[in-house]
């Protein structure tokens, strides 16, 4: 299960609530990620999420959640994703990361059907080759 990183203790018990979100009488509840962190794999993308955690506002899930590259976890639904992420308050920013979304063709349309304004971050590897410059 996620765990907040430098946020409130995980509760013990959640509500429904009617945005689509799960709440706990603490005032924390799960959110759907407002960042996910895309890739690249061995791009220090756990050295960012970390370190985006030590900020207040910042709650962090702990693992991989996999859901938009994973079939057997995309087909468990949104439901099952809010499920995955840590409890926060309603003031922090939720962010997962899963640097495999970034190899997967699958991904961007799913995430962009999930939330087409999500921000996607990412980090760059400096044996990962750019693409060729346009010859104009
Ligand atoms: N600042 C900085 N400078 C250089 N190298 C760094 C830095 N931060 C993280 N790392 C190295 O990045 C590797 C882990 O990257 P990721 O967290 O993206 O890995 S993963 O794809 O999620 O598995 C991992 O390398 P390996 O140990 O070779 O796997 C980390 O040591």
């Amino acid at each position: 299960r996620p765990m907040v990183i430098g946020a409130p203790p995980l509760p013990s018990t959640s509500l429904p609530t009617d945005n689509g979100t799960s709440s706990h009488p603490n005032g924390t509840l799960q959110q759907f990620p407002h960042i996910i962190i895309i890739g690249v794999r061995k791009g220090g993308t756990r050295a960012l999420i970390e370190m985006l955690s030590l900020h207040s506002a910042v709650a962090a899930a702990q693992n991989e959640v996999h859901f938009f590259d994973w079939e057997s976890h995309f087909q468990k639904g949104l439901p099952w994703y809010l499920s995955q992420m840590p409890y926060a308050f309603p003031n922090q920013l939720t962010v997962e990361k899963t640097p495999a979304y970034f190899t997967s063709s699958k991904v961007p349309k799913r995430i962009h059907q999930m939330n087409p304004d999500i921000k996607l971050q990412s980090t760059t590897h400096p044996h990962t080759p750019l693409p060729a410059p346009s010859p104009h």
